[in-house]
């Protein structure tokens, strides 16, 4: 399918208005997370091999805040456990609308993948069914920081034992040092990837009040406070960063 580039903040803006997951971002998605978030394709298929070792029988893989289905694809692909199912989810009608398209397209060029149902809906309000396996993509920093606990609480609640929650977020630092540092990497790593000053400055004005970043001695906190026993970081390209929490 057509993926053109991401040229969204390219113009300048009066306003920047706050960034949402609508028509003209679905349009660049796949470039723009490529070109945004370093380890974003290692991060996508490793979630499908990690996913491999923690996935049970006749139990649910959820994918929470799917977008286009990056993880839904890469659990499909890797996981061959008998009777799992992957449930997606996004609360964006245009995401999910263009990620029933790209299933579609993946069930008809590929045999034995396993089902997958993708449901529109708040992940606040979901009634989870007892899970093996959930992944949140870089979708907690967009949920408003009191809605956090209860959120993965409930996954806690859901999760079988020998189960999973992987949990990938852009990170702040506590050292200002640090995360000044790694801030500008990052900055230097969008601009490698051909975005220019106008674009970072806007873009990073957009996403100012709506994706706010957690430390990773706050996440690791609030997982435990969830009920969860361990949690492993197994990846880290700047400052982002994907753990394993355990049941
Ligand atoms: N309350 C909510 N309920 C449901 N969905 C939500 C909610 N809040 C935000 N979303 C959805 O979470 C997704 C976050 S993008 C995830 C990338 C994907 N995981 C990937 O691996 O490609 C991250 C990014 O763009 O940086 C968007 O599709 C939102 O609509
Ligand atoms: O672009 C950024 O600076 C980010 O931190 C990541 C991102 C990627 C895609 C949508 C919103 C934020």
């Amino acid at each position: 399918m057509r993926q053109p580039p991401d040229r969204l903040f390219a113009q300048p803006l009066s306003q920047v208005p706050d960034f949402a997951f609508n028509e003209d971002v679905v349009r660049v998605f796949p470039d723009m997370i490529k070109r945004s978030v370093p380890g974003y394709p290692t991060i996508v298929e490793n979630i499908g091999v990690l996913a491999s070792q923690f996935a049970q029988p006749h139990s649910v893989l959820y994918d929470l805040g799917s977008s286009l289905g990056a993880v839904t694809q890469a659990l499909r692909r890797h996981v061959q456990i008998e009777d799992c199912r992957v449930i997606a989810v996004d609360n964006s009608s245009a995401m999910v609308e263009r990620c029933r398209e790209y299933l579609h397209a993946q069930d008809s060029m590929f045999q034995e993948l396993l089902p997958v149902e993708v449901i529109e809906a708040d992940i606040l309000n979901l009634e989870f069914q007892p899970t093996s396996l959930v992944a949140l993509n870089f979708t907690l920093q967009f949920i408003e920081p009191p809605q956090r606990l209860i959120l993965l609480s409930r996954i806690h609640q859901a999760l079988l034992p020998g189960g999973a929650l992987i949990l990938s977020e852009k990170l702040r630092f506590e050292d200002s040092e640090q995360h000044n540092l790694l801030s500008d990497l990052h900055i230097a790593f969008k601009r490698a990837n051909g975005y220019s000053e106008l674009e970072i400055a806007q873009k990073r004005s957009a996403i100012e009040k709506v994706m706010i970043p957690d430390s990773l001695e706050q996440h690791r906190e609030r997982l435990l406070a969830a009920g969860f026993s361990k949690v492993v970081p197994w990846f880290q390209c700047l400052n982002f960063a994907s753990l394993i929490a355990l049941p």
